[in-house]
């Protein structure tokens, strides 16, 4: 459990003060988790902890099953970055480019969140959405200071999660991030993608500019950076994690267990690390992998044209799920 700070019972009490009159947000503290907003309505229930405005929990109750895998072994202590729901990879993706000293990842995902606002909203399909918006509680650190950041999730009949970035100051700057989403697969032996079919450069062996697979299947590690060449970031991507029925072979079925949509990416991260890179992570059981896959909508430095954001543009990535 997490030591509550001065500074946490300040964020703790803002929350309340925000989420008052808006009956489907509530706050509490969880045993394991820390204090976590939770919103719930007539067809989900979202989970998001304060510590790194990450989603931890996400049911759809449709089928009423848990969409997000979260290591057991997950670290809670306030600190370290927690292994599993959508971490926020921001404001660079991966190791930072020109300073290998920073954190993997950026620094979103280690500091405590915000609620700046809260609200319902009945769209024209009469299906209500909650939305709330966090901000990350110290901007100023590792010279981003110009760039804001707010995290904006919305609940309706799907979760939609999206980083909005805006450049306030006066000077262009190169901007990578993640939405690092934890799926929970049944046994990602059995689990085939559709839709990612752009080229990829593989962290695994460091290649480049790889053939995507014709059948996206899991036997092995997989880190590999699928990129696209639109520039305008307006391109709508549809992911399926598909459950493969494959014996007899002549009967195979194929179930799509998840679908997924992305906008504002140049890239979709997709990764498992498999048995040894598993087993060499404290803060994940051995044979975690098993039932997990990354999906992960992302703008990286790979790209051919990374995105740089110009002074007083907004940039919006987002990632629903279903
Ligand atoms: O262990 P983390 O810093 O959370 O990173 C976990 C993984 O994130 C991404 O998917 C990267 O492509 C991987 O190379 C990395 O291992």
């Amino acid at each position: 459990m997490q030591h509550q700070s001065q500074g946490q019972t300040e964020i703790v009490n803002e929350c309340l003060a925000v989420i008052d009159k808006v009956g489907s947000v509530d706050i509490q503290q969880l045993e394991r988790y820390g204090h976590c907003l939770i919103l719930e309505n007539a067809y989900c229930r979202v989970v998001i902890s304060l510590f790194g405005g990450q989603v931890l929990s996400y049911i759809n109750k449709f089928d009423n099953k848990e969409r997000l895998w979260l290591s057991k072994l997950a670290i809670f202590d306030g600190k370290a970055p927690i292994r599993g729901g959508i971490p926020i990879c921001w404001p660079w993706f991966s190791n930072h480019t020109t300073n290998a000293d920073y954190p993997s990842h950026g620094y979103a995902r280690t500091q405590m969140f915000r609620l700046l606002n809260a609200q319902e909203t009945a769209s024209s399909n009469k299906i209500h959405s909650t939305s709330v918006t966090l901000v990350p509680s110290q901007l100023e650190q590792y010279a981003y200071s110009n760039i804001d950041m707010s995290l904006v999730v919305t609940l309706s009949d799907r979760l939609c999660v999206e980083i909005v970035s805006t450049n306030k100051g006066c000077e262009a700057v190169l901007l990578t991030q993640a939405l690092h989403s934890y799926f929970l697969v049944d046994d990602i032996h059995q689990v085939h993608l559709s839709g990612v079919n752009t080229p990829y450069d593989d962290k695994v062996n460091a290649t480049k500019n790889n053939k995507p697979p014709d059948v996206y299947n899991f036997t092995k590690e997989v880190d590999r950076i699928h990129l696209f060449n639109h520039l305008l970031y307006t391109h709508k991507q549809t992911i399926n994690i598909c459950k493969t029925h494959a014996a007899p072979p002549q009967n195979s079925q194929h179930m799509v267990s998840q679908m997924i949509e992305q906008t504002g990416h140049d890239a979709t991260v997709v990764w498992n690390p498999w048995v040894d890179t598993s087993a060499a992570m404290k803060d994940m059981q051995n044979n975690g992998y098993k039932t997990m896959l990354c999906i992960e909508a992302a703008n990286t430095a790979n790209a051919k044209k990374p995105l740089i954001l110009g002074p007083l543009q907004t940039h919006k990535l987002s990632q629903t799920i279903f």
